[in-house]
């Protein structure tokens, strides 16, 4: 299976959106709900805090909370830095209305207090447009994870440390990952317990001309494990 550098990664999402004519919300929605049914394989419903960045990923992440509350999850959303787009306002006011808890403020609370109130934390801050070193309030976000004994499940890239394509010994070591459309050159570096590919929502045209080489999805699931492909 290919592993897509950031330019093709960021190639394929224009093709959707100017060649396809899918628009973002259609995207997202197949997207956090394949990160909701990852989750909802892996781990036993909970407490479940959804950290979510301020691009795309965050949106996945908003998404994904809503289809963890009707699995049975209990998630709170900690969503610190907001972009005030139609988009992301409506995420939110679904959430909100769905009694979602949103956290106060930008900072995390400590890693004690974390361990104590959640299970499991998704990663849904950075996906494939991260550059560079987290700037405040994530690289504070990036320590508390580390930090953490809790299992992470980062959507699309680990976060905040990990660069797309060389990933980041470092950085966050999710105990599970989610690709979305495909796997991305730092999935190499992952070494947690299970890696799941989602997002099936890519046309066999563009799966050709970007030869990713994708294996099948199961039946009509949305999500399948390549832990084992993506370790060859
Ligand atoms: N086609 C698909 O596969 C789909 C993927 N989806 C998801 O979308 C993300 C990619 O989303 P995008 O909005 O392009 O980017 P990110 O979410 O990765 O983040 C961009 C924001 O992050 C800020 N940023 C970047 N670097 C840093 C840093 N070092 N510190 C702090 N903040 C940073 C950036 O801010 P700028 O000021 O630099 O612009 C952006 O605000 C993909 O991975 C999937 O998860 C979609 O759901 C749909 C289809
Ligand atoms: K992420």
């Amino acid at each position: 299976m290919k592993l897509l550098t950031q330019e093709e990664a960021q190639n394929v999402d224009i093709e959707l959106f100017n060649d396809y004519k899918f628009s973002v919300d259609q995207l997202m929605e197949v997207a956090g709900l394949s990160v909701a049914v990852a989750v909802g394989k892996t781990y036993k419903a909970g407490n479940v805090l959804v950290c979510c960045g301020p691009g795309n990923n965050g949106g996945d992440g908003l998404v994904a909370a809503r289809h963890l509350l009707l699995f049975g999850f209990r998630p709170t959303i900690y969503y610190p830095k907001r972009p005030n787009k139609t988009l992301f306002n409506n995420l939110v006011t679904q959430c909100q209305k769905m009694e979602i808890e949103f956290l106060d403020g930008t900072q995390l609370s400590a890693v004690t207090d974390l361990e104590a109130k959640y299970d499991l934390i998704v990663d849904a801050l950075f996906g494939f447009s991260f550059k560079g070193s987290p700037r405040p309030p994530f690289d504070d976000v990036l320590s508390k994870l580390k930090e953490s004994r809790l299992p992470i499940c980062s959507v699309d890239v680990p976060s905040v440390g990990w660069d797309v394509e060389r990933g980041d010994p470092n950085g966050i070591q999710p105990d599970m990952l989610i690709s979305l459309t495909a796997p991305k050159l730092c999935a190499r570096y992952f070494n947690g317990r299970v890696h799941y590919l989602g997002g099936r929502f890519v046309p066999n045209t563009l799966q050709n001309k970007y030869q990713m080489d994708l294996p099948p999805y199961p039946g009509t699931d949305c999500v399948m494990d390549i832990t084992k492909l993506s370790k060859i």
